[in-house]
């Protein structure tokens, strides 16, 4: 607990100005309150005592002035504590996204898109929740109970530990309900969690679930989930509303007697009633802030669940990091070399002992039975994952010894999930290249026959992708990401073929575009269309994670080989489509 919250705090280092003007403020308005506690003493001695008709007049406007100040000093302090809590929790936002974005890719395999949306907006909230109120009444509260605890104690030293005998006591069942506060707040996040994983899927899945008539599945399986969140909740409030009843009543025991004793040392002469009323108005005047104390220990129960959560993440390991003394690679030749690689995402084996060289400015087409290894071989290259033995080289040096950013912006990657982003249809290609002008940006939309069909949308190139009505082509989504792959000009190139069927004009297209894309390029494609095997320089069929054959497309047809057979498949099914990766 205590690391998570000096963690939580350190995010307000840099906010130390505001935290200082709100300490400043926050003394005046606590200070206030024991001031204005202490003074019912004099005021009532002179009134009812001294029938002082001067300060009968002064009274009312002392207390406007009094309550002017503090109003303007509350206003500086909320407002300057809060906007610290915003800036801290914008930070821990930030923070966590800059470091999860960075993540390994094994990290994002094991964990759900959704949990992780969760995380950065349901524990977030639940922490800005929690900051923002332990923050905004924390100096505040303690200052207004120290000054009136010590009125309290000037007043009568010896009522007041009568009266505060029963505070300890609150302590104990305070603490237990704080705890169970926390693990009730932790399960229902988790649970949460779930929920926005279930949603998430369930939203991107929506066709599927529409095809296969699942509506009435899903919604119970939601319905479930959504009910045990309820359940947790409830456990929360229980114990929640729970907190203050259990401590108002140890404190009654506590007024109580202070009532019976004050009570019988105003009779017995041994303090004067306006004494009494001051000591009083301090006791019910300090209840409040200290209320609020206990309260803000529940929310920092509450957000601790949260923060602990959020602080996981954040702590989760890379693996994929810059080796110390990593190098630039500099512009590569992009001659790639896989020596002895052998990998696996668990336990089992991936890829066994795979040895091959791509020379500079070659095409090797990777093919074989689904399953093959044939996605995993080219996702290694970036180094998505690290080989388990062997090494990958590119222009002679293994890529672990090179800094990763450098790796990267040697490779371009066309896969088929044609990922764009919602920006404009520029802003989308010139991620190849941030900073590109707008003639670059044309000239590679050109190079990927994109040029003419972007022109003919309502906005052309400032066209956003998520515009209602925009209705891109499976084909016209490829060339846009081929056109960005043209602007990066990386010396290597990773094309993961579409096999989703386009229509043979739209196939043209692409293919026209890969063509420009691979000119001067080593190119790794994990084959789909026939016609780009033809062209490649060297094809890898891969099977069960082995290379089984390697060869020239006539190489290969000339033996009896499973590429030869596999092959033959796609010419006696053409309407499969060209895909000679499919299971033979
Ligand atoms: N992220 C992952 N975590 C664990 N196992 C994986 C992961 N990705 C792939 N695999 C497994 O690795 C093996 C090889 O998969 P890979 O996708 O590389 O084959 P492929 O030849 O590209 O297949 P396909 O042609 O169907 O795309 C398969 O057994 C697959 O189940």
């Amino acid at each position: 607990m205590k690391p998570t919250l000096l963690r939580t705090l350190s995010f307000f280092k840099p906010y130390w100005g505001l935290l200082l003007i709100s300490a400043l403020c926050s003394a005046v308005v606590g200070g206030m309150d024991g001031a204005f506690a202490y003074l019912v003493e004099p005021v009532l001695k002179k009134i009812f005592a001294g029938k002082d008709t001067g300060i009968f007049l002064l009274v009312p406007v002392g207390i406007i002035a009094l309550f002017l100040v503090r109003g303007v000093a509350r206003f500086t302090y909320d407002t300057a504590i809060k906007l610290a809590g915003q800036k801290a929790i914008q930070d821990i936002r930030n923070t966590l996204y800059a470091s999860t974005i960075r993540q390994d890719m094994a990290f994002y395999n094991r964990t759900a898109t959704g949990e992780l949306m969760s995380r950065m907006t349901n524990d977030i909230s639940q922490m800005q929740e929690g900051i923002g109120q332990v923050v905004s009444g924390l100096f505040r509260d303690t200052i207004s109970a120290v000054s009136l605890l010590g009125v309290i104690f000037y007043r009568n030293w010896e009522l007041a530990i009568i009266s505060f005998v029963v505070i300890p006591a609150t302590a104990y069942p305070a603490q237990l309900i704080g705890k169970k506060i926390k693990n009730a707040s932790s399960r229902s996040l988790n649970v949460m969690g779930g929920l926005t994983a279930t949603l998430q899927e369930t939203f991107s899945g929506v066709k599927v679930i529409k095809a296969f008539g699942l509506e009435n599945q899903i919604v119970s399986r939601f319905r479930a989930t959504n009910l045990e969140y309820f359940h947790q909740i409830r456990r929360f409030i229980k114990y929640e509303s729970l907190a203050m009843p259990v401590s108002e009543s140890i404190i009654s025991l506590g007024v109580a007697g202070v009532i019976y004793f004050g009570g019988s040392q105003v009779m017995s002469g041994h303090m004067t009633a306006s004494e009494f009323f001051s000591f009083i108005a301090a006791m019910v005047m300090v209840f409040t802030p200290i209320k609020k104390l206990q309260g803000s220990y529940n929310v920092v129960q509450r957000s601790a669940g949260a923060a602990e959560r959020v602080f996981n993440l954040l702590d989760e390991r890379r693996t994929i990091v810059d080796r110390p003394g990593a190098a630039d690679i500099g512009r590569s030749s992009g001659r790639v070399e896989f020596r002895n690689v052998s990998f696996s995402y668990g336990a089992e084996p991936i890829l066994q002992d795979v040895s091959l060289t791509a020379e500079s400015n070659r095409m090797i087409a990777l093919v074989g039975p689904s399953g093959g290894g044939k996605s995993t071989l080219a996702s290694l290259i970036p180094r998505f994952y690290d080989v388990s033995e062997g090494a990958i080289l590119i222009d002679g040096r293994d890529i672990r010894d090179v800094t990763v950013a450098s790796l990267v912006s040697q490779i371009a990657l066309v896969d088929q999930e044609t990922t764009l982003f919602n920006e404009s249809i520029a802003d989308n290609i010139r991620y190849g290249k941030p900073g590109a002008s707008l003639e670059e940006v044309v000239e590679a939309a050109r190079a990927a026959f994109a040029h003419e069909f972007i022109e003919q949308l309502p906005d052309g190139y400032d066209t956003n992708i998520g515009d209602r009505g925009l209705r891109l082509s499976g084909g016209q989504r490829q060339r846009i990401c081929i056109a960005r792959a043209l602007l990066k000009n990386a010396p290597v190139l990773i094309l993961d073929e579409a096999t989703s069927a386009l229509d043979t004009e739209s196939e043209q297209m692409v293919q026209k575009a890969l063509d420009n894309l691979m000119v001067n390029r080593t190119t790794f494609v994990i084959a789909h269309r026939l016609s780009t095997i033809l062209h490649a320089d060297t094809i890898i069929v891969l099977e069960k994670g082995h290379i089984v054959e390697r060869g020239s497309h006539e190489d290969l047809l000339k033996n009896s080989s499973l590429y030869s057979r596999l092959h033959a498949l796609q010419f006696s099914d053409r309407t499969t489509g060209d895909d000679p990766s499919a299971e033979s």
